[in-house]
């Protein structure tokens, strides 16, 4: 069984919880409690493997001040990123987070889970609104190697699931890349056994 831990943050109002309870419930209520962290959990299969996917969805967050994260940068093992495409302090505000998630992962040299951040412009049914380009949208998640698409939490059921499945299924392929990337323990041994006697045999 896997367990997936996906954190889907952004500034106040984005729609972090519309996103959430539409992929969960594939409804959209149009209020949310807003003053409330969740973690929601689902059971749930994805190519045919048996998940258990955690989403954690915090309450708003600071749009001033250091962004700390440290908690939800051990927590995850991907990130849903919202901004507000009317809203261009939200974009800002997302470009903060994929800032310091890319400043995190170069510190720990986890490049393998870098990809596993999905950058979401929500709100595309208020384009008469509009604040932030999808191309600005574009080139942010580009420059932080990260997916990207813009979507209405409102109006798009099925564009909410593929975007959640897109970031899950990233997260399996990293989990898969990094197994492959540690040699099993009796593998690595040998290998160390071989190399020493087998050089030492070849010198006498
Ligand atoms: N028009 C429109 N409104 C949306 C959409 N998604 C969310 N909203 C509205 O935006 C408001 C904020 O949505 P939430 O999901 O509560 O946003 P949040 O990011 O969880 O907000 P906090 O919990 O305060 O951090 C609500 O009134 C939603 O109905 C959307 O795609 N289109």
């Amino acid at each position: 069984m896997n367990e997936l831990k996906l954190a889907v943050l952004g500034s106040r109002g984005a729609g972090k919880s519309a996103l959430t309870v539409r992929f969960l419930t594939r409804r959209f209520i149009g209020e949310y409690a807003s003053n409330s962290e969740c973690i929601y959990t689902k059971h749930f299969c994805l190519d045919g493997r048996q998940m258990n996917l955690e989403i954690y969805d915090p309450c708003s967050q600071p749009r001033q001040g250091k962004l700390s994260l440290t908690d939800e940068l051990h927590w995850a093992d991907g990130f849903v990123i919202v901004y507000d495409i009317s809203d261009r302090a939200s974009f800002a505000f997302a470009k903060a987070l994929l800032y310091r998630i890319r400043d995190s992962h170069l510190a720990a040299c986890k490049r393998v889970v870098e990809s596993a951040v999905f950058l979401v412009g929500n709100k595309q049914d208020l384009c008469h609104l509009r604040e932030v380009g999808w191309d600005e949208g574009q080139k942010l998640a580009m420059d932080n190697k990260c997916q990207f698409c813009e979507l209405s939490a409102a109006e798009h059921c099925q564009e909410v699931i593929t975007m959640f499945t897109k970031v899950l299924r990233t997260i399996i392929t990293n989990f898969k890349l990094k197994e492959k990337r540690r040699p099993s323990g009796s593998k690595s041994m040998a290998k160390l056994i071989n190399n020493m006697f087998g050089k030492r045999r070849k010198s006498v």
